[in-house]
């Protein structure tokens, strides 16, 4: 009888527009599937390895650069060999691709894989319901991303009304005609849509597109038009805690082109020492998420911020400027007023 193949999935999507809530949201639902899971971060801080929850044995981490151009297929094979050998048990391996990263790309690596376990599982590209009119209209690439998308995830539909939701469900039904439209909150898809799903006519999609896209690997090497070549990123840590009102200030000014923030925040105040505070921040959009620090976790804040053309040293400099520096007892409560407004969702 035939090896069963693992099926790789690609899980790509603008910058904050739910991958990892997605990814989490499968790994809690998978029963008993085995997810081998590949997270890639645009910043120098795993900041995705660390909210993906309870990964260890079955996760690997490519930090630092777009998946799309900072590896090669032979540099992906390898840890897809380190998920795909038979004591890992995996059933699917799903990559989560950084924000800026081409699907495209990662496709086409996937499928030159020489790797004879795996086998191209399809791309299912998340859309924050929210930000893709405006995203969209500032990245058009984006467009393509969906047309090649195998399930579309409209995601965030808990933060729009009927109306914008069914202008841009109508709008994914353009770019993407007869394929499947999920609209979520969280991520929270059925996991059978992901990984149960070979139609006949997928496979046929699937074979012309690594056809073309074979054919153009030279010029995809020209990495100028992805997304990820007009953003830069800061990533930034301190082990000292972080003044939460000069926080807020910095927070509350930052600039249009900061994009996306993500992270984890240390505060010394009274009453919170013992949390740490997940920061996302996505557009206009900033929430905090408080959960006790992991038992032995170092206490620090960490954080990736990316955007396009921002004054990355203006930035850093803003954050060192948020750091307590001097020795001193935790701060009252009440200057954590500022944070806790952003704690809800
Ligand atoms: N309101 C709302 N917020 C959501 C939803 N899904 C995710 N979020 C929030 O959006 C923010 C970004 O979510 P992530 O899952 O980190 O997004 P991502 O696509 O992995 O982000 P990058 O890795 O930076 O591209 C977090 O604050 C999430 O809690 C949703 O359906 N509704």
């Amino acid at each position: 009888m035939a090896k069963r193949q693992i099926p790789v999935i690609v899980l790509a999507g603008f910058l904050g527009s739910g991958k990892t809530t997605l990814l989490n949201h499968l790994l809690s639902r998978s029963g008993g599937s085995r997810i081998g899971v590949v997270v890639n971060d645009f910043g120098s801080i795993e900041i995705d390895a660390m909210s993906v929850a309870g990964q260890v044995d079955s996760m690997v981490s490519l930090g630092n650069g777009c998946l799309c151009c900072a590896v090669d297929t032979s540099e992906l094979d390898v840890f897809l060999e380190r998920l795909a050998r038979p004591a890992a048990r995996i059933d699917v391996i799903v990559i989560e691709a950084s924000g800026l990263a081409e699907p495209q790309e990662l496709i086409r690596m996937i499928l030159a894989s020489d790797n004879k376990n795996i086998v191209y599982g399809g791309l299912v590209e998340v859309v924050d319901a929210a930000e893709f009119p405006r995203t969209r209209a500032r990245h058009p690439e984006l467009d393509r991303h969906v047309a090649l998308a195998d399930l579309v995830v409209l995601n965030k539909a808990d933060r729009v009304g009927e109306e914008e939701h069914r202008a841009v469900l109508d709008e994914l039904g353009r770019l993407a005609p007869g394929r499947a439209v999920v609209p979520a909150s969280y991520g929270r898809v059925d996991p059978e849509l992901l990984f149960d799903r070979k139609p006949p006519e997928r496979e046929e999609a699937i074979r012309q597109l690594s056809f073309e896209d074979l054919v153009r690997e030279e010029e995809c090497h020209d990495h100028d038009g992805h997304l990820h070549s007009a953003y830069d990123s800061v990533a930034f840590t301190s082990p000292a805690p972080m003044d939460p009102r000069r926080l807020m200030e910095f927070l509350d000014h930052r600039p249009d082109g900061l994009y996306r923030i993500k992270g984890f925040v240390h505060f010394a105040v009274t009453g919170h020492r013992g949390k740490r505070y997940a920061l996302h921040a996505v557009g206009d959009f900033l929430r905090f998420y408080p959960a006790p620090w992991g038992r032995g976790e170092e206490r620090a804040t960490r954080l990736v911020l990316i955007g396009t053309g921002i004054d990355t040293e203006a930035l850093r400099a803003g954050l060192e400027a948020c750091r307590v520096t001097e020795p001193a007892r935790d701060a009252e409560e009440h200057t954590m007023w500022g944070v806790l407004r952003y704690v809800h969702a």
